[in-house]
This record gives C-alpha cells, structure tokens and sequence, in this order.
C-alpha cells in the first residue's frame, strides 16, 4: 500500500469506565481508498467512525491524517465531511442552500460558493432540483443532496454511515455505483459503515471486519471471502461449510475429515500432522462429481431450494451437514431423500487453524 493517509492507531473507547466498546484498533488507509467497516450490531463501527469524526473523544490511542495527530482537534476543525442514514438536512433550505452551508461557515466569497455548490449538485446528478426543499424530494434524492453537502468543501475525509439503509433494494443498489463512481472521480479517502455484506463487496477497496469492539481481519473483499483468518470472519461473510479436519501430511496437502474420509487441500508446509484445523469450503465450490474426482463425498440430500439460476442443496455426509450450491440446470434432477456424489477442487478449499 502506499503511504497511509488515515492512520488510527491503538485506538481503544470506554463509555462506561469499565466495559470496551473498542479495544486497541489499528488500521491504516491510503489516501483515496474506499475502506467498508463490516460487523454485526454493537461491533464498534460507529464508534470508530465518532473517534474519527471528533464526536466522541478516544480512551486510548492516537488518530492521524496525514502525518498529522487530530486525536485533540475539535470536531467542526477536522474537516471531516459525513453523512448519516437519516438525511440530517435543514429542511428550511433548498437543496441548494444546503449545499452551500459548509461554504458559508468556511467564509467562502459567495460567487465562488454558489458555483461550487452548483458543480456539486451536477455531480450528484440533482441540476434541476436546485430549488427544492427536503421534504420535495425522495429519500435518494436527499441522500445525494448531503452527499454533495458532505463533499463540497473539499474534506479531509469522508465518513458514510449506513447511508443507504433507509432506501429500497433497487434504488440502494444504483446508489452504491453512484457513490463509488463519485468517489473515485474526488479521489477522496472514504470510510463507510454498513450492516449488508453485498454492499461492502460491491463498493469497497477493503473491507474492515469488527466483532467485539476489535479488528477481526482487514483486506480486499476477495481475501476476506477466499482466505478469511478465522471462524468468525468465514461465518459472517458469505455462506459456508465449515468442517473439523485433522492434518494428515500438511506439506504434501492431504488432511482426513470425520464421515468423509481422507480429503485433498492446498499444502501446509509450516503445520504439523496430527493438527487440527478447520477446512473452509464455500457452498459454490462444491460440484456434482465427475467419475474419479479427488475429494468426493455422498450428500444424503434433505432439502433443495430453487432459485432459478441456482439451487441450494442440504443435507449430510455421515453425520457432518453440508451445503452446495449448484448451478440451477444441475439441480434439475435432485430430489430430496435421494443421494448425490459431489466433489471439490483441492485447491478451492481454505484451511483455518483451530481456534
Ligand atoms: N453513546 C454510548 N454510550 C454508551 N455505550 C455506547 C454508546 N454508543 C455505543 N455504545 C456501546 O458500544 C458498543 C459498540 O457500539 P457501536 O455503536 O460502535 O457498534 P456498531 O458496530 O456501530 O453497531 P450498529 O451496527 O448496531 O450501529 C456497543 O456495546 C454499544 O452498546
């Protein structure tokens, strides 16, 4: 990565004295890059995001942009552009007056004001509703107007939090293109928190995994969703089988696993035989077996749900629960209470050591 722009390091928050809502976080972020925090409810997303932003002061640890420590600086002096799930917009202004008010509170000549705010108001696609008060305008419509509010100053940083989780699934989705390609074209460095997982895989550079006020792992949404670091990351993100298997020969990648027997895996030249880990194998990368495949198993099949382009296929191999998704021409013909061989590539599966 380059030079770290944002840096938060050992960052630790205590409401109440006693309890951590954040316990020693470090994370780094280059400058422009689009960073997802991702976890479940009470993680310590928003947290982070309010030490960031100067509404809530850390416990412990230091925030720096630039080379510089804003772990003291007032909220109102970060230059920290933000916006929330509910919109937060003077409903007695215009869209337009909206947009100008950062201008204003920074002194900006008015002439040179309006037309910033105007490019921005361009830029979020809103031209034509210069004139219209939040309450005129559709939820996304006001979405995009503190958006563009959140950015027209030029920030140091902006902070997104669940700013889509109001809106429906459709226009949710043309949104996140919207913000990304807004983004990009500013080039501004972006920390955005949500709940919904798609999400942070369609928008992100890199994904921050919290639970329990810490850092779980952090990287691009393909190494989260093909190598995650432990159970809780494997179980959070996407769908999974997760299956006890004892090493073998580690180097030479071979492992054995309770009701399947011995398995093939990608080598483990730094374990031992005899360890225990847990193999990862998504749903996806299971496959109707070809004659003679390595890995292959007999699904005792419980159940098959039919979404059309795929399917989902449950049920059990001696005693261990499996998952598969098929594609959905290769499900046609399961049927629940049969049995089917189903087989995976030995380079598709992850091992995760025992926790
Ligand atoms: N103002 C506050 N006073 C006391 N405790 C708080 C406060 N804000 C958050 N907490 C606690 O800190 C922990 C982390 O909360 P936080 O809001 O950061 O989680 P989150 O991951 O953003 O959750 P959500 O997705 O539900 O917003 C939780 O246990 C929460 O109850």
């Amino acid at each position: 990565m380059t030079k770290p722009y944002l840096e938060l390091r050992n960052l630790s928050k205590s409401y109440d004295g006693r309890s951590r809502a954040l316990d020693g976080v470090n994370l780094t972020a280059g400058k422009g890059e689009f960073i997802t925090f991702l976890g479940p409810s009470g993680s310590g997303k928003t947290t982070t995001l309010m030490l960031i932003a100067g509404f809530e002061g850390a416990t412990e640890g230091e925030i720096l942009v630039d080379g510089t420590s804003i772990t003291r600086v007032p909220p109102h002096k970060r230059g920290i552009g933000i916006v929330f799930q509910n919109y937060a917009l003077f409903p007695h202004r215009t869209a337009l007056q909206n947009i100008l008010f950062p201008l204003q509170m920074r002194k900006m000549p008015k002439a040179q004001a309006t037309e910033k705010a105007r490019h921005m108001l361009a830029l979020v696609g809103l031209e034509r509703f210069a004139d219209r008060h939040p309450r005129e305008m559709s939820g996304g419509q006001q979405q995009r107007v503190a958006l563009a509010r959140a950015l027209v100053f030029d920030p140091a940083l902006l902070l997104l939090d669940e700013p889509l989780g109001a809106l429906d699934k459709n226009l949710r989705e043309s949104l996140q293109i919207e913000i990304k390609r807004i983004q990009r074209s500013l080039g501004v460095t972006t920390i955005f928190v949500t709940h919904d997982q798609s999400e942070a895989m369609a928008m992100s550079d890199r994904i921050v995994i919290f639970e329990g006020g810490r850092i779980q792992q952090a990287g691009t949404p393909l190494e989260i969703y093909d190598r995650p670091v432990n159970d809780f990351v494997a179980r959070f993100v996407g769908d999974s089988n997760l299956l006890p298997i004892c090493l073998t020969d580690p180097a030479a990648g071979t492992g054995e696993i309770a009701g399947i027997g011995p398995v093939r895996i990608p080598a483990q030249p730094g374990r031992r035989a005899g360890e225990a880990a847990t193999l990862l194998l998504r749903p996806e990368v299971l496959g109707l077996a070809a004659e003679g495949a390595p890995n292959t198993c007999r699904l005792a099949v419980e159940t098959v749900v039919h979404f059309g382009d795929s399917a989902l296929v449950l049920g059990d191999v001696g005693g261990t629960p499996l998952r598969a998704r098929l594609p959905g021409l290769a499900a046609q013909g399961i049927s629940e209470g049969s049995e089917v061989a189903l087989s995976w590539n030995p380079a598709a599966g992850h091992l995760i050591p025992a926790a």
